[in-house]
Order: C-alpha cells, then sequence, then structure tokens
C-alpha cells in the first residue's frame, strides 16, 4: 500500500524518462530476429522488457546486462525445442516474440501471467497462420504454441480489424521470413517505430498510409549500438503531474515520434502552454525536449482518429479532464478494454470513488470537470497504467489517497514513485 497526498509546494522541475518500452522491446526482437549482434544504450528498465530479454535468453542468446546498458549476441547454438516463454505481463512481448522463435526454427511455446492470459491473441495467430507460420493458440488467448513445421509462406493481404501496432509489427517480422508479400491496410496509424527501425537496418518497405508493402525474405543487418530515446508515454504522467499542481516541468530527451505523441496535441487542445525545443533524430526517431507551464485547461471532444496515437494515455486525460473547465468525452476507445484490464472501467470506477464526475460509455468516457476530489483507498487491478493515472489524481486531491497496488508500476516504470517523490517532494508516504 503507497500513501499519496498534494505534497510540499517546492518543486524540482526537470525530467529525463527512462528508456522507450516499446523501441525496447523491437530492438531486442529484432536483433534475435536477425541473428544480429547489439549493444543498447538507455534500454527500459520496465519488466515488460526484461520479460522480453529473458525470453530472448531463452531462445539461446547471450544477453549482458549492465544497468540499462544490455548487449545481445546470437550463442553458437540457440535452443531449439520445448522453448517455455514466460510473456508475463508484457502484451507487446506475446504478439511478437512468436515470430522470432519462428525465426530461428524453434519450437517454443508462449505463456503469460493473469492478466495478460486474458487478453486477445487471435488477432496475431489468424494473420499469421495466413502467413504460413505454424502456430496456434489456445481459444485464442495464451498459451501459444509455436512449431517449426512451416507451411509455404504465401503473399497476404490483410486489412487490419483494430489500428493495433503489435499486430502490424508481427506481420513486418513475419514477412521478413517468408518468401510472399505482405500488403497490410491500417484503420488508423498506430505508433511507427518498427518501420523507422527496420529502414534503419537496411529493410525495403513501401509506407503509403493506409497501405504498407513489403516482400520477403530480407535480412536486416543489426549491428553496433542503439540509443534508445526516452519513454514518451512514462513522460505523459510527469507532464499531467505538472499540469494538476501547476508548476514549470522541463522533459528532456524524450522520444517525439508523432505517431506516439498525440497526448501532447491534446493537452494542447486543452490550453495547455507546451513547447518542443531541442529537437533531433536518435537512430532516426524524433527526440527533443518539452516544456510545460501552469495552465488552466479546459475539456474537449477526442474521436476515434486521434485513440491510436495515445490510447496508453487515454486513462490519464481522463484525470486531466476531472481537473479541467467543462466536458472531455473520448469515443472510438474500445481497445482500452482488452489491455491489462478493462481500462475505461477501472478508470472510471476509481476516479468515481475520488469524487469525479464521469460516466462510462460504450467505447470511451464523459468527464464533467472541476469537482472536487478527496483521497480514499484505490485499487487499479494491477495496471500499471491505471496506478500512475490515479496516482496524478491523488496530488490534487484533499487528504490522502492510498493505492493497494501500487507495486505495479513496475510494469512500464519502476522509478515512477521516486522520481513523483523528487519532483513534488512530500508528496509519497
Ligand atoms: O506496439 C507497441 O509497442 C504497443 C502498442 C499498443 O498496443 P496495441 O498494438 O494493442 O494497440 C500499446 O497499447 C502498447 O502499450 C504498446
Ligand atoms: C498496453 C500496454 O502494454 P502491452 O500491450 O505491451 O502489455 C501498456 O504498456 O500500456
Amino acid at each position: 500500500m503507497l500513501v499519496i497526498s498534494k505534497g510540499d509546494k517546492v518543486y524540482n522541475t526537470v525530467y529525463t524518462p527512462g528508456g522507450d518500452k516499446s523501441i525496447s522491446h523491437r530492438i531486442a526482437m529484432l536483433t534475435a530476429l536477425s541473428k544480429g549482434t547489439i549493444k543498447i544504450n538507455n534500454f527500459s528498465l520496465a519488466k515488460d522488457c526484461q520479460a522480453t530479454l529473458r525470453c530472448v535468453e531463452n531462445l539461446g542468446f547471450k544477453v549482458i546486462r549492465n544497468e540499462n546498458t544490455v548487449i545481445i549476441k546470437m550463442e553458437e547454438k540457440t535452443k531449439k525445442n520445448n522453448v517455455v516463454l514466460d510473456c508475463e505481463n508484457s502484451g507487446t512481448t506475446a504478439r511478437l516474440i512468436g515470430v522470432v522463435a519462428a525465426s530461428l526454427g524453434a519450437e517454443a511455446t508462449l505463456v503469460g501471467d493473469a492478466s495478460l492470459s486474458k487478453r486477445p491473441m487471435d488477432r496475431i495467430v489468424l494473420p499469421l497462420q495466413d502467413l504460413g507460420l505454424d502456430i496456434e493458440s489456445s481459444d485464442g488467448k495464451l498459451p501459444i504454441t509455436i512449431k517449426p513445421n512451416r507451411r509455404k509462406y504465401t503473399e497476404i493481404f490483410y486489412d487490419m480489424p483494430v489500428a493495433s501496432a503489435q499486430v502490424k509489427t508481427a506481420l513486418l517480422f513475419a514477412a521478413l521470413l517468408g518468401c510472399g508479400k505482405v500488403k497490410i491496410k491500417q484503420p488508423a496509424k498506430s505508433r511507427d517505430h518498427t518501420e523507422i527501425m527496420l529502414k534503419h537496418y537496411g529493410v525495403s518497405l513501401i509506407n503509403q498510409y493506409p497501405y504498407l508493402k513489403i516482400k520477403g525474405p530480407q535480412k536486416p543487418i543489426v549491428r553496433g549500438e542503439y540509443n534508445v530515446c526516452g519513454d514518451f508515454s512514462s513522460a505523459a504522467f510527469m507532464i499531467a503531474a505538472a499540469l494538476v499542481k501547476g508548476f514549470e516541468l522541463t522533459v528532456k530527451d524524450v522520444g517525439l515520434n508523432p505517431t506516439r505523441t498525440g497526448f501532447l496535441q491534446v493537452i494542447k487542445a486543452m490550453n495547455a502552454k507546451v513547447e518542443v525545443f531541442d529537437t533531433k533524430k536518435w537512430n532516426d526517431e524524433l527526440v527533443g525536449c518539452i516544456r510545460i507551464k501552469p495552465s488552466s485547461l479546459k475539456g474537449i471532444e477526442i474521436s476515434q482518429d486521434m485513440v491510436a496515437n495515445l490510447i496508453d494515455e487515454l486513462p490519464l486525460i481522463a484525470v486531466l479532464a476531472a481537473y479541467a473547465d467543462g466536458i472531455t468525452k473520448v469515443r472510438g476507445a474500445e481497445e482500452l478494454r482488452v489491455k491489462e484490464s478493462d481500462r475505461i472501467s477501472n478508470t472510471v470506477s476509481n476516479l468515481n470513488k475520488l469524487g469525479a464526475d464521469i460516466k462510462e460509455l460504450k467505447d470511451g468516457f464523459i468527464v464533467r470537470g472541476k469537482t472536487q476530489l478527496n483521497g480514499t483507498v484505490l485499487n487499479c487491478q494491477k495496471d500499471h497504467r491505471v496506478i500512475m493515472s490515479m496516482s496524478v489524481a491523488a496530488l490534487g486531491s484533499a487528504g490522502e489517497t492510498k493505492i493497494e497496488d501500487a507495486k505495479w508500476v513496475e510494469i512500464s516504470n519502476s522509478e515512477f514513485f521516486s522520481e513523483l517523490e523528487r519532483l513534488i517532494p512530500g508528496c509519497i508516504k
């Protein structure tokens, strides 16, 4: 149990987030898929990414860790039979590692924790079967089994039913192994770290939104060093904390890939004073600094076309909406129901407990802002994003908020509470 309150009025003003989670997963898996060797700087310490590293290790790669520096190289012999890959709580690991196992000719079983075992896996299993991989799921969920005996690879055209970067990545990775063409139609733009990374390592693909075309087989040449930029999603929680508490914050060396920064567009539309500066590229990913100034927020409407670029920040938008003037409405976000928890009902019920005026919609929520929030005891169903969102809500609430399952923030940011306490001394007990 962790106790959060408003804290003192002395603020620190600079935050440098840890390595990006999505990029850390991808560079580790692409290295394994291409049987390359890499030194990764600023690899994410998130538990999800550590789960990916353990899976890569279980497939027979040597992984040398020194804090957030990681070296991955292929062993003489990769493991091939009865490999169990524990994806723990990580959807990204579960949806991508099967293709890595297949690329190594391994026979593998993918398992996960209670939350991951409830999440939909047919979204990757079905198109990967169409591409010729021998992959089966148990009723559309984990466990997933991969067998080395591939059917003949074929060409596919996949009209994606959901705007998922995980599904897109699994298909792009699988295409590299095959001899057919993969053409994907995306219903909305989702994060494009995979496309950027593949091009960075010499893979040719055609990206003409909504279409994405790639021809296999192709072998990315992964070698040298890779610098992972700061995690924008982790930064978003600190930005929201600064907006709730009304202090100036500078975020340094954070990923600014436009397919990730929908949250910035939304808070700007909510009236937040946002400045982006010192932009540069790291391994072809846009990186820079963000300055946030104290601002009076107002409510806005968020429609389906904006959802994919701020999917992990939507519970946090609900919190900011509770501190904004007027009404905020989010629609077209039913994907939130199949994350680590049902993030719509989890966010709505916890914010209601704090005294916010928020109603659940089938595909989102509606918030009437500026009600008085009062600290209470919360349980966030072990969902890191909801725990961090409620912690931000607690920073403006009267009294103390107790979060029973606070330790689950480790899934994406093990330093979340120590960094929050550093920025707002006295806010954590
Ligand atoms: O590809 C990725 O790294 C991710 C994609 C998103 O999931 P979906 O692909 O299911 O939308 C996101 O919610 C998740 O946190 C990370
Ligand atoms: C949904 C998330 O991750 P994943 O799908 O990888 O579990 C997240 O980090 O919010």
